[in-house]
């Protein structure tokens, strides 16, 4: 039978999970982790009274409270789920009411500072798992949350040498069971990647962004001329101001390198395109020049052949998914006939999404696979039965 999700452990492994801060992480967790079969009880505790209202209307907790300290009582995980300079002041209020052994976690950004200032703060009575889920949006609060957003998505985790391995192995099953596949790296490791694939993004498109506003105000109707390419560099701009300053303060040493190293890179390519301007020797009868050694083309190809292997829709660093887009009329329970194809067959879907959709048409599906051999069988299934499938 093909199942569009994870296998999930039956089993409850928590009695009670505290989760502090019910925004797009912690609820979108706690529903998962809840409507899952994780914990007896998952409690969600927020300084937002409206948060709590909706985490209880959309089954993101069993129970909310608003005092930190009765929230975490008899509980024996507590997920940190706030901006990461929060957490201080968190764990001070926390800290007096926690079960002893309890085990605390996070999903901060930023990994190193946030691992030393926890471990130090909690001693030997509990032990500390830093961790990182590394999907999400640009979207803030738990309005946001969507109880599939870390299915599939890749969920670093960060010992140290303090780290109790067996509390690791806890945190490591509740994240699995989240749909999420994770990865262990040591805090300083997670810095500096994060830095290059996540922070360095946001803060060029942050200057985009900035960019743009001082143009407009001697060309107010640049704006309109914004087509997908400005949306899609600059959309995760629009994230949580208040998150991204805790996260350039928290990791700036990777920050700055990573900023540096993309400065110098973009000074080469301003000289290339000097370099390659109408009136240089390069002009050929087209009146562009044809050969890859010319500077900015090379750099133009390797970009693109780079880009190219970076798998499409995959959340997260790792290698991703498989996948084939489905053209679909308009018609009741298609998704449902194509999951019956490929269950019958033993085609396993990882991942479905509607791309888009056109009322009274139809639309366009992207089904995902783990293998690319299932990617195949999937492709052959589907057109043997007359409907329009490509690999993407
Ligand atoms: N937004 C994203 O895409 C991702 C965010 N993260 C990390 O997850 C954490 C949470 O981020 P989001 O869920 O996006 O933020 P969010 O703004 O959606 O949610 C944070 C929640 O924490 C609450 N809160 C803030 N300070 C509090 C305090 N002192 N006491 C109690 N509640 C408090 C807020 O009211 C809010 O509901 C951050 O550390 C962030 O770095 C990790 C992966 C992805
Ligand atoms: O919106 C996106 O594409 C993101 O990449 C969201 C995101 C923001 C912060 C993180 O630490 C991880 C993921």
């Amino acid at each position: 039978m093909s199942s569009l999700f994870s296998q999930q452990d039956q089993h409850c492994s928590f009695q009670r999970i505290a989760i502090i801060g019910m925004g797009l992480i912690g609820g979108s967790m706690g529903m998962a982790l809840r409507q899952g079969n994780m914990a007896t009880e998952v409690v969600g505790c927020d300084r937002n009274e409206e948060s709590l209202a909706l985490a209880l209307t959309t089954q993101a907790a069993h129970r909310v409270e608003k005092e930190i300290a009765r929230a975490v009582e008899g509980a024996d995980l507590i997920i940190l789920a706030t901006p990461v300079r929060t957490y201080p002041k968190i764990l001070d209020a926390m800290k007096k009411h926690l079960e002893p052994g309890a085990i605390v976690t996070d999903v901060g950004s930023t990994k190193s500072w946030v691992v030393q200032e926890l471990e130090s703060m909690l001693g030997e009575k509990n032990p500390f798992v830093g961790g990182h889920p590394m999907a999400g949006s640009e979207k803030k609060g738990i309005e946001g949350a969507d109880r599939y957003l870390l299915e599939n998505a890749v969920y670093v985790l960060t010992p140290s040498e303090r780290t109790d391995r067996n509390a690791l192995k806890k945190v490591e099953k509740m994240v699995q069971s989240l749909g999420a596949r994770t990865l262990e790296l040591s805090p300083e490791e997670h810095d500096t990647m994060v830095a290059m694939v996540s922070h360095l993004p946001h803060m060029v498109a942050v200057a985009l962004v900035d960019t743009l506003g001082e143009v407009t105000k001697t060309q107010p109707e640049v704006t309109m001329l914004a087509a997908g390419g400005f949306r899609d560099t600059t959309r995760i701009a629009a994230g949580d101001p208040q998150m991204w300053f805790d996260i350039a303060c928290t990791n700036r040493k990777h920050l700055v390198e990573k900023i540096e190293h993309f400065q110098r890179l973009l000074t080469q390519l301003k000289d290339e395109i000097i370099a390659c301007g109408p009136s240089s020797s390069n002009v050929k009868n087209e009146g562009l020049s044809q050969s890859p050694q010319e500077p900015l083309k090379g750099r133009l190809h390797r970009a693109r052949e780079l880009r190219l292997t970076i798998p499409g829709k995959a959340k997260g660093l790792l290698p991703g998914i498989h996948e084939v887009v489905v053209t679909v009329p308009d018609r009741p329970g298609m998704i449902g006939h194509i999951a019956r194809l490929l269950g019958d067959e033993e085609v396993n879907i990882a991942d479905i999404e509607i791309l888009r959709v056109r009322e009274g048409h139809g639309g366009t599906i992207r089904v995902g696979f783990y293998k690319e051999e299932e990617a195949e069988k999937a492709l052959q299934i589907l057109s043997q039965d007359g409907i329009i499938v490509k690999r993407w």
